[in-house]
């Protein structure tokens, strides 16, 4: 089995969504695909009311094939700080063309304020592994797990875009979507996560500089964060740049020209466009740009959040040794 989903950029790349079906008949809902946690929960009929903001909420009373998972309750809190907790049903999920007959569904009962003012998204779809799944008393598999058996090849792919609709696959390599060859890495998924590292970088057509760069590809995550050292020299090439308390993180005006970034993978490479650099205007002064690389400290890792991964079309290989794939397109 095989099949691909649109991936909708929401507001200026911040996340991507994708439509997944619940339930029979199918209730269509808008989650966040996200490769840095293997939780899949949605807003539900279960969510405090004033807790909602016009997400679809998934009604298990409305399906013939839910089915209550008893004693089993999820709690997870992510990096931005951002909770959400609840119970857990088994219902039809679709993706994509591509069903799990009984894929464990969290319901969210309660949800923290970043998601109930995200109306873009009705949850998320946890595609990291099973590892650091949260439900209790234990763990239940992603759906990607337990699509394997049904899928051609045990891998999906990303091919996010810069404001404009990008897809995932799921069980097979679309060849359409990438130019040249795919460069497989390995994955250190001890973490949970899809680990894995790059030999260096370089800034605009500045030298490349070989360092090894651990960090995690993750579709949940905006922006590309790494080593302090890398971000400071980086903003040392943009004029009137600086290191912003008030917004965060590194500005600079948004009429400075931005290098693009350069991270190898193997013994190749993927070119981050200038314009992915930059992230736009922040909030109440549209003459200050906010940028798409930002400082890994206190996060414990690098990682390769959308800014990176919509550079690039990348196959994310399950089985004993995950492996990425990264390819230019
Ligand atoms: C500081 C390092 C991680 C920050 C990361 N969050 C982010 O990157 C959020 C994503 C978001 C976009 C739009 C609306 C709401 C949230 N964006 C964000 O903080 N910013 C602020 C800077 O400008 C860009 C947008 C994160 O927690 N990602 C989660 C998944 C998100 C959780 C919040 C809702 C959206 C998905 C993650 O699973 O990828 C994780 F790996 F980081 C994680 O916490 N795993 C357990």
């Amino acid at each position: 089995d095989e099949g691909s989903a649109t991936a909708t950029s929401q507001n200026s790349d911040q996340e991507y969504t994708i439509p997944v079906s619940i339930g029979t008949p199918g209730q269509v809902l808008q989650l966040d695909l996200d490769t840095g946690s293997s939780d899949l929960w949605v807003f539900s009929t279960e969510t405090e009311s004033d807790q909602v903001n016009g997400q679809t909420l998934y009604d298990p009373s409305q399906s013939s094939s839910s089915s209550y998972m008893s004693g089993y309750t999820w709690s997870i809190q992510y990096g931005d700080q951002s909770t959400s907790n609840g119970d857990i049903y088994t219902d039809t999920v679709t993706i994509g063309g591509v069903t799990v007959s009984s894929q464990a569904v969290e319901l969210a009962q309660s949800v923290s304020s970043e998601f109930t003012s995200d109306s873009n998204s009705d949850g998320l779809l946890g595609m990291a592994f099973d590892s650091i799944n949260t439900a209790k008393p234990s763990a239940v598999e992603t759906f990607f797990d337990n699509a394997q058996s049904s899928l051609d090849s045990f891998l999906f792919t990303a091919d996010l875009k810069h404001d404009t609709a990008g897809s995932y696959g799921f069980g097979y390599i679309d060849s359409s979507l990438y130019t040249g060859d795919i460069t497989y890495v390995d994955v250190d998924n001890s973490q949970g996560f899809w680990g894995w590292t790059s030999g260096g970088y370089a800034i605009g057509s500045d030298d490349f500089t070989s360092t090894d760069i651990t960090g995690i590809a993750d579709t949940g995550t905006t922006l590309l964060c790494l080593d302090d050292s890398i971000v400071d020299a980086y903003y040392n090439e943009i004029d009137g740049a600086n290191n912003s308390d008030t917004y965060g993180g590194y500005v600079f005006p948004c009429s400075s020209s931005v290098p693009s970034f350069t991270f190898a993978v193997g013994s190749s490479n993927i070119v981050i466009p200038s314009d992915y650099m930059n992230t736009g205007a922040v909030p109440d002064d549209d003459s200050t740009c906010f940028g798409g690389l930002q400082s890994n400290s206190g996060l414990g890792t690098s990682i390769f959040g959308d800014v990176a991964l919509k550079a690039a079309f990348v196959v994310f290989q399950g089985g004993d040794s995950p492996t990425l794939g990264w390819a230019t397109k």
